[in-house]
């Protein structure tokens, strides 16, 4: 077997690259408007009520229906689950991991399609629709790989007349449930960690997303998946997704979301219920408030492309955005000003057009979000956009607030949108003191020429993934693990050499000879 290696990009200034994702976008737009099953033990079943997918930039469009988990379907989905954990518990991990390898390799040949239908279920411009197709393939590659790396365990000491033995073993049944802004990266990541690991999952994938969760299920069937290991269960939040937090059952949670959602899981999931006999295992990767810090002596046109793509890259759904630049005082304004300018050459639109940046996720996401750019011109200068539309899709114009003190809202709360606050720092111990400021700690970016606050840096800089003299957003499975510190979640580093390991438990035997 090859070893790792990430997936390459496409490179859509080629214009055979160019028709064959126009082709793509094509054979999707045919397929919208379907209906999509739920998943129990293999078997599908379609309910009278369903979650409607819309496209972000055309409120028009359908993109599909899928059919909607109550708590009588997801008590269902649980017992598939546990059922089928009794067989697919014993099988050999290598055989396990051989089911990634496939999907991956339909995935490869089915790319475009699915990055299309990302295009259009959740605005994702081509180029990360692109990328979160190739990170999906670099978690199904990356996992099996690591399954096979600690399928004898790790070697432990034996002392003369004993052999000692540390292995992993599954844990049970996972309850998997994602967010919409890597629909298919996240969903399929975090499902196929706890499969490989010989767990069985109840996927609940985002609403406004459900369609690439959908066609991902759809996948692993392909591929060889016995029935009931992965049970897919759409619905409310709040109804399934609390049963399942709740169930006596779940052996543990496997979250990726917001802050709110996050800790409500956390303290549920915390609470012994009847019939329960284990302390349930949460995984729960959370918001960010993310900054790039600019020094004195930095590149400065290196420090406004990282600004600018960290900030305005999908819209700012990211939670690695750079919502926050944290320039010295010296080049303030030169950098503020640049970076205006080139925020000005991105294009905004229907991302299928092939836009830079597209429509935020849905109306409650537009909502939010401009109710922060009015809260911005409270607490800062406009210097541009704040221009919101949502007459056809959710489109907001990437928007920059200069001057903003460092415990202003915009410099504290998660926006989660094309909005960026500049603020002003006397030194660099200043700007260790902001960067550091939030309840946050997931991304950050150093922009700097100076080796002596790179090395500072290194340890002050509070954050899970931290990234010199580029943005800080686009963790490669495998490169930079990815997972943040302080209420950014449990650090469990997503795409990395202890990922797995959260799935499973470890068994020390020992043997008297
Ligand atoms: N740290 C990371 O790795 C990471 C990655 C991606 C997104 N995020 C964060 O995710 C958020 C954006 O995603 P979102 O808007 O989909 O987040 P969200 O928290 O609104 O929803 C995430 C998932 O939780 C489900 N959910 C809602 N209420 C629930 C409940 N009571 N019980 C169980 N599940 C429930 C949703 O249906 C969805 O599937 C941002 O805060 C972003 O920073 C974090
Ligand atoms: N892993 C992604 C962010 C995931 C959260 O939205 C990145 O590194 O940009």
């Amino acid at each position: 077997m090859k070893p790792y290696a990430q997936e390459p990009l496409t490179d859509f200034s080629l214009e055979k690259n160019k028709i064959a994702f126009q082709d793509a976008l094509k054979k999707v737009e045919n397929e919208c408007g379907k209906d999509y099953p739920i998943v129990i033990g293999g078997e599908k079943i379609f309910t009278e009520e369903k979650i409607v997918s819309i496209n972000p930039a055309n409120k028009n469009e359908v993109i599909g229906r899928v059919s909607k988990a109550d708590k009588k379907l997801a008590e269902e989905a649980m017992q598939a689950a546990l059922h089928t954990f009794e067989t697919w518990k014993n099988w050999e991990p290598q055989h396990r991991a051989n089911i990634l390898f496939k999907a991956s390799a339909i995935l490869r040949r089915r790319k475009h399609e699915f990055s299309a239908w990302m295009v259009k279920e959740a605005g994702k411009p081509w180029h990360e629709a692109d990328a979160d197709t190739a990170e999906a393939i670099d978690f199904l590659e990356y996992y099996g790989r690591e399954m096979i790396r600690l399928k004898e365990g790790v070697p432990v000491i034996s002392r003369p007349g004993e052999i000692n033995q540390y292995t992993y073993i599954p844990l049970g049944v996972g309850v998997i449930i994602s967010p919409f802004n890597f629909p298919l990266a996240i969903m399929a990541g975090t499902a196929v960690a706890a499969i490989v690991t010989g767990n069985t999952i109840l996927l609940k994938p985002a609403n406004s997303t459900p369609i690439v969760a959908a066609k991902f299920v759809e996948l692993m069937e392909e591929a060889g998946l016995p029935k009931g290991v992965l049970n897919f269960v759409p619905g409310s939040g709040a109804e399934i997704g609390d049963y399942l937090v709740d169930h006596p059952k779940t052996r543990f949670i496997s979250f990726t979301g917001s802050r709110e959602v996050g800790c409500r899981i956390y303290e549920r999931a915390a609470k012994v219920n009847p019939g329960q006999k284990w302390l349930k295992r949460v995984i729960a990767e959370m918001g960010g408030k993310d900054t790039v810090v600019v020094d004195r002596d930095a590149d400065i046109d290196l420090a406004v492309e990282s600004i600018v793509y960290s900030a305005f890259g999908f819209s700012g759904q990211k939670c690695s955005a750079g919502s926050r630049a944290v320039v010295h005082q010296d080049i303030y304004h030169e950098v503020l000003e640049k970076a205006i300018a080139f925020t000005k050459t991105l294009t905004v639109g229907n991302p299928a057009e092939g836009h830079f940046m597209g429509p935020v996720i849905d109306e409650h996401a537009f909502k939010k979000i401009t109710n922060y750019i009015e809260i911005g011109k409270l607490e800062g200068k406009l210097m541009l956009g704040g221009e919101a539309d949502d007459s056809v899709g959710y489109f907001i114009q990437p928007t920059i607030f200069a001057d903003l003190d460092e415990n202003a809202r915009m410099m504290q709360e998660e926006i989660f949108g094309p909005v960026l606050a500049f603020c002003k720092a006397r030194d660099f111990d200043h700007m260790m003191e902001i960067a550091n400021n939030t309840d946050y700690g997931l991304t950050g970016a150093l922009i700097s020429n100076n080796r002596e606050h790179i090395e500072r840096a290194r340890k002050e800089f509070h954050v899970g993934n931290l990234y010199f003299n580029r943005n800080c957003t686009g963790a490669v499975v495998g490169h930079q693990p990815f997972g943040g510190f302080n209420m950014s979640g449990t650090d469990s580093k997503a795409g990395g050499p202890d990922y797995l390991i959260l799935h499973m438990q470890a068994k020390s035997i020992s043997e008297k000879l």
